[in-house]
């Protein structure tokens, strides 16, 4: 764990996490921090906490230590958001403390009766209400409903115009010793752009219309820094993490990139031959392609893909008279974080059945996805020349779906 200044009298306590599963599903490659606030005025506040991870509580008094401080000083635990990680200190400093007081709000309340047992010394908050810390420093509160639970909220440093936004403005990455956006290098603050959308992607996306009124909701608040529950402190340039966000939740239906998800399963190399052909006619279009194969690639890098790519092209074979299990269980993981509307070409082997098709056009009927597919291009066994004809005037198609033009020099 690690203490850092945010200004005068706000302090963050962050713990790196990697080599775990977030959420028990999403895999890190790079990391995540999770971030709890001290906030000082006549009294004390502590603004989220982390969970159980890195020897807390140890550490945690550790840090207070340096501060000069101990955990009876804290006079307030805030808790924007119930879910473990950001709550997982409160039996720990109720052990130490009893008579915590905690300031959360109604739906907060009822889970930290069915997480911890806990009524005792609760207030409960709504929109605009006020704690007054002393000193001037006067926070207020604002509800966030299902941003990303249903109890979330966000706190607001009146006096230094600093968003305490736990869920909302998170990030996976993390990068030792760099802990506001002003510490990122130009290449830095790009991971921390796909790290953005990756997060939003695995844990923001399936409430993205809740996402939309909360921004709507802070959109007239004035920002100075952003400091989330996840990732770097916007201290320089907070508006970045707002735009983003707003750009991740508008690409739920539209992203308006030219980029290209090609997913793929195969067992035996039939359907991968196809796919070879259709990476090989992208090129002859000025789009960015992603490639991903199942099972091999995680669902959370299949995810942060999709988002970005307004065009998929799905490629399995049929599998015991449905299609290859891998990829039903991806696009059901795609119909629950609602990526509606995308632009798509299926492809596929099949032996002599077939039913990879009536599967998929199950899926998207059931998870009400509103995907626009061209023809579907099956093939018994290998695919044949007529095959690859008709991949490619779905790819051209697609392409003029998204405004982008052939690139080939034609004489
Ligand atoms: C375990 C298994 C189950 C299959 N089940 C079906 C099926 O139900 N219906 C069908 O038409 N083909 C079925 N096939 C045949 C495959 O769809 C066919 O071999 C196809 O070419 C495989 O494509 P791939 O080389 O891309 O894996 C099955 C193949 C395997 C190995």
């Amino acid at each position: 764990m690690n203490i850092t200044t945010i200004s005068d009298d706000i302090f963050k306590l962050s713990v790196s996490l990697e080599n775990v599963l977030f959420e028990g599903i999403w895999e890190i490659p790079r990391g995540v921090s999770v971030n709890s606030y001290i906030v000082k005025g006549e009294k004390i506040a502590l603004v989220d906490g982390v969970c159980g991870w890195d020897g807390v509580p140890e550490h945690l008094f550790e840090m207070l230590d340096q501060m000069n401080m101990k955990i009876d000083d804290v006079d307030y635990l805030i808790i924007n958001h119930m879910e473990p990680d950001h709550s997982g200190w409160l039996e720990d400093l109720r052990s130490i403390k009893a008579n915590l007081n905690i300031i959360c709000t109604k739906p907060a309340e009822q889970l930290l009766e069915a997480f911890y047992g806990r009524v005792d010394n609760i207030r409960v908050v709504k929109d605009g209400d006020t704690l007054d810390l002393g000193n001037g420093r006067i926070l207020t509160f604002a509800t966030v409903p299902n941003v990303h639970w249903p109890d979330a909220m966000v706190t607001y440093d009146t006096m230094t115009k600093t968003l305490f936004s736990c869920d909302v403005f998170g990030t996976y990455g993390y990068i030792e010793g760099k802990h506001f956006d002003e510490d990122l290098t130009e290449e830095e603050l790009v991971i921390f752009e796909e790290e953005g959308v990756r997060y939003y992607s695995n844990i923001v996306a399936t409430f993205s219309d809740f996402t939309k009124k909360a921004l709507d909701k802070l959109k007239d608040i004035e920002i100075k820094v952003v400091a989330p529950g996840h990732g770097l402190v916007w201290r320089k340039n907070p508006s970045k993490i707002i735009d983003d966000y707003k750009r991740y939740a508008a690409y739920q239906k539209d992203p308006d990139l030219h980029e290209v998800t090609v997913l793929y399963g195969s067992m035996y190399g039939m359907t991968e031959k196809a796919v070879q052909h259709i990476i090989e006619s992208l090129k002859n279009y000025d789009v960015k392609v992603n490639v991903h194969r199942v099972p091999e690639t995680s669902w959370g890098t299949i995810l942060a893909s999709v988002w970005n790519s307004p065009v998929v092209i799905l490629a399995m074979p049929t599998y015991e008279y449905k299609m290859f299990p891998p990829m039903a269980a991806i696009l059901e993981e795609l119909g629950n974080k609602k990526v509606h509307n995308r632009k798509a070409l299926r492809i596929g082997s099949y032996g002599w059945s077939g039913g990879a098709q009536k599967e998929l056009d199950e899926i998207m009927k059931h998870k009400g996805m509103k995907w626009t597919f061209v023809e579907p291009v099956e093939f018994k066994g290998a695919a044949a020349q007529s095959d690859y004809q008709k991949m490619d005037e779905g790819i051209i198609e697609l392409m003029e779906m998204i405004g982008v033009s052939d690139t080939a020099v034609t004489v």
